[in-house]
Parts: structure tokens; C-alpha cells; sequence
């Protein structure tokens, strides 16, 4: 197999999960929520979970309190009700985006290694994963919670260059926001954006990417 668009067949891809490999803003909207109800706060549109998703459930937790006006110290109290909800109904409306499972299939075939590096943590991640039956494929997984540092810190991508034993340059990629451009710049890995994810209300071509596609099939 062929990356045509991008010069070169990479030995191991990277992909992120939200707003790249699945639209899954609804069912975070559904269980934040549901959580803000059992507090008696006011709930929040998917149009904005869309622009807060990104930077694990904490930063999305604060957005909300945040934008608001609520106080910071239910912050704690906010997130765990949250993560109870999201985790007990991570994939009622949650799907892949068009061309998902195809080129996950053809990099199978290709015998490429598959890790997923997401700000999500690691146990609804692994769950939506698995719902949506491409957890096998994912030889690494690496949760918002897996290192002490998340994305757009490097570290989490290195994690994954010295587990595999592949170098960047023989690494791709794959995310819909700054955090994913920014982390692989900083880890010296190439990296390709997609246009349809969440990238906090902004356009990805801000953030300068290697290069953007508007499926992951338009790679093969
Ligand atoms: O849950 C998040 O905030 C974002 O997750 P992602 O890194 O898979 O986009
Ligand atoms: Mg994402």
C-alpha cells in the first residue's frame, strides 16, 4: 500500500480519537448533562462541547464552569459525575467517520502498527473503542490519563516511538486539532490533519499541518 498524498508508507500511525477516528461529541454533550442536571446547573449545547472537547475531560469540565460563571471548586464534583455518566453510555450515538474502518483495514493488511493516543481517558476510550469494534486493530492505547503529561506535550507520541521502536520519521500522524499538530511538531513526527474533527472552534489550517485531508481514505 501506497500513502499517495504524503510521499512516503509510514512503518507505525498514530491516530487520535475524538473528532478524528470518531464523532463522539453528542454522547460527551449527553453525560455532561446529564451530570450538570444532578447538580442543578444549567446544561450546554453540543455546538460548544464540539468546541471544548480536546484537552481531556478536565479542561472540558472547566470550559464549562468556566463559560458559565460557575464556581471553580465544583469543578471536582462536576468531573466525576460526568466521568460516571460518560462511562456507563460512552457509544449511544457516538460513530465512525467516513473511511474510518477502511483505512484502518488497509493498514492491517499493510502490517503498519496502529496506536491510538487520545486526551480522553483511558477507560471510556478503550470502551468506545471496542463498541465501535476497532479496539483490536490499536496495538497501543494511550489515555489522557495513561502519562503525566497529555497532548500537546510530546510526551504521550514519544511513549509510543519507544514502545514501538520506530523513529518519527517513519511515523504519521493523525488528528483534528492543534493539540495533535502541536505534540507531533514537538516530537518531530510528520503529521496529517483532518478537516471535519473539533479543533476549538478554529480552522485546522491555523495550525499549520503537514498536510489535510477530508477522509482518512484520501491518504491511500
Ligand atoms: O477527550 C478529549 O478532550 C479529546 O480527545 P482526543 O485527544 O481523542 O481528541
Ligand atoms: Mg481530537
Amino acid at each position: 500500500m501506497q500513502f499517495k498524498k504524503i510521499g512516503f508508507t509510514p512503518k507505525l500511525v498514530i491516530c487520535d480519537l475524538d473528532g478524528t477516528l470518531v464523532d463522539s461529541a453528542g454522547d460527551i454533550q449527553y453525560a455532561l448533562n446529564h451530570a450538570l442536571s444532578e447538580l442543578g446547573l444549567d446544561t450546554v449545547s453540543e455546538y460548544d462541547v464540539r468546541r471544548w472537547v480536546g484537552r481531556g475531560a478536565s479542561r472540558l469540565v472547566s470550559c464549562v464552569l468556566e463559560s458559565k460563571h460557575y464556581r471553580k471548586d465544583l469543578h471536582d464534583e462536576l468531573l466525576a459525575v460526568f466521568m460516571r455518566h460518560y462511562q456507563a453510555a460512552v457509544c449511544q450515538t457516538s460513530q465512525l467517520y467516513d473511511g474510518v474502518a477502511e483505512f484502518i483495514a488497509a493498514c492491517q493488511q499493510a502490517h503498519i502498527k496502529l496506536a491510538c493516543v487520545t486526551n480522553k481517558p483511558y477507560a471510556p476510550a478503550k470502551d468506545l473503542l471496542a463498541a465501535l469494534n476497532i479496539l483490536e486493530p490499536f496495538q497501543l492505547l494511550v489515555g489522557g490519563d495513561t502519562l503525566p503529561h497529555k497532548k500537546p506535550h510530546p510526551e504521550p507520541f514519544l511513549h509510543c516511538l519507544r514502545y514501538f521502536d520506530i523513529s518519527a520519521k517513519e511515523t504519521l500522524v493523525l488528528g483534528d486539532s492543534r493539540n495533535d499538530v502541536e505534540a507531533a511538531l514537538a516530537a518531530h513526527i510528520p503529521c496529517v490533519a483532518v478537516s471535519y474533527g473539533y479543533n476549538h472552534g478554529e480552522p485546522i489550517e491555523a495550525s499549520k499541518p503537514e498536510w489535510i485531508v477530508d477522509s482518512l481514505m484520501a491518504l491511500i
